[in-house]
């Protein structure tokens, strides 16, 4: 069993669980659009996804005390575009309260980053103020992908459409994903391998897709390397999570893109 699976095992039961309890609008915070891809693809500089994640299952406890709304709004003052919130609970430490504080605390898209496979947790992350959420395709079969990508575009929200390798491009494609981000970590050795976006990249045509490359930054150089294959935004959590000095760190990784 991979740990995707292990995760998604995990997911059935809180998704059993929320459809029990769950009532539509509890928590509701006043949606308002907040554009993922209109404000990453006319940007003259490297989009930064910038990350809450407390810990990982490749690498244990990150940042576990951290005060989201704090750790947000010093990502909102040094140059973020997003703030990725990693909600799930039993394998990253996050919570759906974390992505509430967030979203009171600043004025940047949010992303749910969790692992969705339900209608009702789309209901919840637009609930909760989120603008984006993440369809990983490794997670399901085509034709419920596609059911919930419309679901989520329905309430006029970003779809960030995760893909690793050619045949989940070509399901991104067939979907219709206007935004997608290529991880570049294997979800079952996690090795890490910026080579994965060059690769993906170069059959998507970025000039009208927002490709977004995730996982693995922690310097400019590498951010150099993987503007030039079209990308126009990057997902970074644990370095962000770890540095002592934000500035600096978003300084480096938002390279200019011309
Ligand atoms: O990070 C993990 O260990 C992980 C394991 C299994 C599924 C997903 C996982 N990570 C989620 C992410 O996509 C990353 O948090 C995100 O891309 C940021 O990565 P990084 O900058 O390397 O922390």
């Amino acid at each position: 069993m991979t740990i995707l699976d292990k995760i998604l095992a995990e997911k059935e039961k809180e998704v059993a669980q929320l459809k029990a309890t769950y009532q539509q609008g509890q928590h509701q915070v006043g949606f308002e659009r907040r554009s993922l891809y209109d404000s990453f693809m006319h940007a003259d500089k490297m989009g930064i996804i910038a990350e809450i994640k407390r810990a990982s299952p490749s690498k244990g406890t990150i940042n576990e005390a951290v005060n989201p709304a704090e750790q947000a709004k010093h990502y909102e003052e040094n140059g973020a575009g997003v703030i990725s919130v990693l909600t799930d609970t039993p394998f990253f430490k996050g919570t759906m309260a974390d992505l509430k504080a967030v979203r009171k605390a600043v004025k940047l898209p949010i992303l749910n980053k969790d692992f969705i496979i339900d209608e009702i947790q789309i209901d919840r992350a637009k609930d909760y103020g989120a603008s984006v959420i993440l369809l990983i395709a490794a997670a399901l079969p085509k034709e419920r992908l596609q059911q919930l990508f419309n679901y989520t575009r329905s309430y006029d929200l970003d779809v960030l459409f995760e893909i690793h390798n050619e045949k989940e491009l070509a399901v991104a494609k067939e979907i219709g994903a206007n935004i997608i981000g290529i991880n570049n970590r294997n979800l079952k050795t996690f090795e890490v391998d910026l080579a994965t976006t060059e690769r993906l990249a170069k059959d998507i045509d970025t000039t009208r897709t927002l490709v977004i490359s995730e996982s693995g930054f922690s310097t400019k150089e590498e951010v150099e390397r993987i503007k030039q294959s079209g990308v126009r935004g990057i997902l970074v959590g644990e370095t962000m999570m770890r540095s002592d000095d934000l500035k600096k760190t978003f300084d480096e990784l938002r390279v200019p893109l011309s």
